[in-house]
């Protein structure tokens, strides 16, 4: 997966008394950027009248070369990877530069297969692979960031559990199979769950039989239980995952039990699976706060990685089901749940409550995860947690990934056909920016 640990990186960031944007911060400080420019000058947008509108992207790829055009969109010239080209050596330089109005940011994409390359009035600065071989602030925000990202789309199963009128089977089949169409190589397709409990999938059944066949990509289910689990394989799936909560409260709100009588309830799903060579993926939700108990520190989050790691859970799947997270609270969760978990069997799970999902990927990815859990349009919501929206949009991850040089092996235009599909049907607005901005 191409994944290297970033942590050297992030270890410099600070993790109290944080802004939302850490990294940019630590940029600052770290260019001492205080000392030679007048602050006050921060508390201006910057730069954003040169960035590119949305009509200039579109018309870019009437210039884009083979040569360059790579992971992004070539047909609406979305998400491709625009690259900031005509700095000076030093930030202080560029700064200066842009604040006498010379110009000095103008926009060019530029991306090569597996290669990000910055031009710089005539330096090349060239990440190639995972590593960035010339300019070290390129080098700082890109270290340990991976060249692939796998997405698992959650949109079949939390984006839709949630959704008070029932979806019918074949509305939630086609999803699937437009999923898989776009490029999404896994789509959780639904939970084995009680109907009392989550009316919307009492059709895991039909849904499962329906798709169990299709080779496009992985198809696991939710399984609470061994009696969800064995329903699950009796309708053909062949992956399932497993969902425990750092939270006491939620954890009962969610699945009527503790937290360690859930851990109990998942060592006999997994001896089970085990036998039948079924892989398991663990959940753990309310990593950063609940909808009861407020902030969950980062230690019980370890704690219930680490079980289900050790239990045999091939992926540990970190949910901020609140979606309250920014950076400076996800950065210490993650150093927590890294010291026992290796880093490649962990993926994120952010829902958009408070606008934060694409920043606490962005320093995920800084952290070396590779793996980003997401919902076509934004949908979604627990419906055990009042109040928290939809999942990260998948259209919005892939945009900001296409746009990181970053590979998905997403067609990014399917995918927004797909969410145009599903928001027709459910009637109302896609949750993604990027869906949004692409109808201006
Ligand atoms: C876990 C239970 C079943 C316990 O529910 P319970 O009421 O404690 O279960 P029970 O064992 O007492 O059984 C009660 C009834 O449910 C039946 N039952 C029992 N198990 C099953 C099953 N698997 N499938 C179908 N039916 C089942 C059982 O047969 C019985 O039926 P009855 O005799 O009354 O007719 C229930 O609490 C439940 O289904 N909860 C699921 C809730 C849910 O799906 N929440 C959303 C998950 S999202 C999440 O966790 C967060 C995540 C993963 O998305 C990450 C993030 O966003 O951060």
């Amino acid at each position: 997966m191409g994944v290297g640990n970033g942590t050297e990186e992030i270890d410099q960031l600070p993790t109290e008394n944080y802004l939302p944007f850490v990294a940019i911060e630590a940029f600052l400080q770290h260019k001492k950027l205080q000392s030679s420019v007048e602050m006050s000058s921060l508390e201006e947008p910057l730069g954003l009248d040169k960035l590119p509108s949305l009509s200039t992207i579109h018309l870019s790829r009437r210039f884009s070369s083979k040569r360059c055009s790579t992971s992004g969109d070539r047909e609406t010239g979305l998400g491709y990877c625009w690259i900031e080209c005509g700095s000076s050596n030093t930030y202080e330089e560029d700064f200066k530069e842009y604040r006498q109005g010379a110009g000095a940011f103008t926009w060019r994409h530029h991306t090569r297969e597996n290669d990000i390359v910055w031009e710089s009035k005539g330096r090349n600065y060239e990440v190639n692979g995972n590593r960035c071989r010339s300019g070290h602030i390129t080098n700082k925000i890109f270290k340990g960031m991976p060249k692939y990202v796998k997405i698992v789309e959650v949109g079949p199963r939390d984006g839709l559990q949630n959704e008070k009128n029932i979806v019918p089977t074949s509305v939630k089949i086609e999803l699937i199979h437009r999923l898989l169409s776009a490029g999404l190589s896994v789509v959780e397709a639904t939970s084995f769950v009680s109907p009392k409990w989550v009316p919307q999938l009492a059709d895991a059944k039909e849904v499962v039989e329906a798709v169990k066949n299709l080779e496009a990509g992985r198809l696991p289910v939710l399984t609470p239980n061994l009696k969800g689990f064995e329903a699950a394989v009796a309708a053909g799936a062949k992956e399932i995952a497993v969902f425990a909560s750092a939270s006491e409260s939620f954890s009962k709100a969610n699945i009527n039990c503790t937290i360690e009588q859930s851990l109990a309830r998942y060592r006999d799903v997994i001896h089970a699976s085990t036998k039948l060579s079924i892989p398991v993926r663990g959940y753990v939700s309310c990593v950063i706060g609940c909808p009861v108990e407020g902030a969950i520190s980062p230690s019980k989050v370890a704690y219930v990685a680490k079980q289900l790691h050790d239990m045999g859970c091939w992926e540990i799947s970190l949910g901020d089901t609140t979606g309250i997270g920014t950076p400076g609270t996800v950065i210490p969760m993650l150093e927590a749940v890294m010291e026992v978990v290796p880093v490649e069997k962990l993926a994120v799970h952010f829902h958009d409550t408070y606008g934060q999902s694409l920043p606490n990927i962005l320093v995920s990815l800084q952290m070396g995860i590779s793996v980003v859990d997401a919902s076509v349009a934004g949908l979604g919501g627990c419906p055990y947690a009042k109040g928290a929206s939809g999942n990260v949009a998948t259209e919005d991850v892939v945009y900001m990934l296409n746009g990181l040089g970053i590979k998905t092996n997403i067609d990014l235009q399917k995918l927004l056909q797909t969410g145009d599909f599903i928001c027709k049907y459910l009637g109302r607005p896609s949750g993604s920016k990027v869906a949004v901005a692409s109808k201006i």
